[in-house]
């Protein structure tokens, strides 16, 4: 025989559990409306930021610059396009008003050498003079590296540093005071999962980007009482022409695809996450696999494994080149 008392206990039971069942499909529909909802919102955000923006991309002709520069165009940026190559740039824009069926903005192309300092201030007031003002400057490109610190030519580090670290500074020196004039703007660098970490081999590049980091976080506090923007982007291995164009010990160019980079991230990926970080004025985004990510942490953490992890990787690379 069940007890009154017993019988009483099931079906409060069977009522919770009636309530709760009713409840929480609701509820569950409910939050995933409000996010979804969230989600919507921030990205009609991010399409009113993007949209008729006047965009600047250096080192357009390749790689992660070119992807930015399809992905910027197809939110409906008004791009103006940097590289060494005019006639690359043109191609460039050729192929996006193609395959732009809605024909918005013509981007327009700006042909500069990051490495020659006197050609920059130049450059931006061309840019200016064209567009008035910049919204958004991607501060892209970039040459890497590959040698010895102790076979390396110091022209060899000093041209990694001009390209790399002084020609964007420069370059957003000659910009800023019309961001400023405007209390708006967006000032983007992509540096590198090597601003943050030092892998051997790399001396000038890692230095270059290292001085990135330093230069566009002070930048980022500077600025914000003038409401614009710093974001920096440090991604990992990306499939581009990275190693082939990378700078060796005598100056000469590595000429070699490299493993990792050829096993890297496509440049599409990353320059979605470009689209998006600037979408959502993050500050800085690490766009890496995560052995690169703790491998930033280890650095900051356990510095000594780190320094340790380090030497053993010269050591097998070394050994690699002589035998
Ligand atoms: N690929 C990777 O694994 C990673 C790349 N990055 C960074 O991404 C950025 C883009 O490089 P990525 O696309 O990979 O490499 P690419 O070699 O494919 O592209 C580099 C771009 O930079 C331009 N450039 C190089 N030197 C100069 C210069 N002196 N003046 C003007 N433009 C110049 C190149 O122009 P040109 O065509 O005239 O040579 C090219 O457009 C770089 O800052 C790089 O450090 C960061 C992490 C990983
Ligand atoms: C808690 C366990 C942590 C284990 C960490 C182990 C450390 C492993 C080392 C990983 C090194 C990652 C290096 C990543 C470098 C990188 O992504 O660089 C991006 C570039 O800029 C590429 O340029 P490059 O010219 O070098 O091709």
């Amino acid at each position: 025989m069940v007890s009154l008392a017993t019988r009483r206990i099931v079906l409060k039971g069977k009522l919770m559990d009636y309530i709760t069942s009713i409840a929480i499909i609701p509820l569950l529909v409910g939050c995933m409306g409000i996010f979804g909802l969230f989600r919507f919102l921030q990205w009609i955000r991010m399409k009113a930021y993007i949209q008729d923006s006047v965009v600047v991309i250096t080192g357009a002709t390749s790689g992660l610059g070119k992807e930015c520069a399809k992905v910027f165009y197809t939110a409906g940026a008004k791009l103006i396009l940097c590289g060494r190559n005019n006639e690359r740039l043109e191609e460039l824009i050729r192929e996006l008003i193609a395959t732009n069926i809605k024909k918005t903005h013509r981007p327009h192309a700006v042909v500069f050498d990051l490495a020659e300092s006197k050609t920059i201030v130049p450059a931006a007031n061309e840019i200016l003079k064209y567009s008035g003002h910049v919204d958004i400057l991607i501060n892209n490109a970039g040459v890497s590296y590959r040698g010895t610190i102790m076979d390396t030519a110091l022209e060899v580090d000093k041209k990694v540093m001009e390209t790399n670290y002084f020609g964007p500074v420069a370059l957003t020196k000659a910009i800023l005071p019309s961001m400023i004039e405007k209390k708006q703007g967006h000032i983007v660098v992509i540096s590198s999962i090597q601003g943050k970490i030092s892998v051997p081999f790399r001396s000038a590049y890692a230095a270059s980007k290292h001085a990135t980091q330093a230069f566009f976080d002070c930048l980022r506090a500077e600025v914000e009482q003038h409401d614009i923007e710093v974001t920096v982007i440090s991604p990992g291995y990306i499939q581009t022409n990275l190693s082939l164009n990378a700078l060796t010990a005598d100056g000469s160019t590595y000429g070699v695809m490299d493993k990792n980079t050829a096993n890297g991230r496509s440049p599409t990926e990353v320059a979605y996450a470009v689209l998006t970080a600037v979408g959502k004025k993050k500050k800085e985004v690490m766009v890496a696999d995560l052995l690169p990510c703790l491998a930033v942490s280890l650095r900051t953490l356990f510095p000594r494994l780190f320094f340790y992890i380090m030497a053993m990787r010269a050591r097998k690379e070394r050994k690699g080149k002589t035998s």
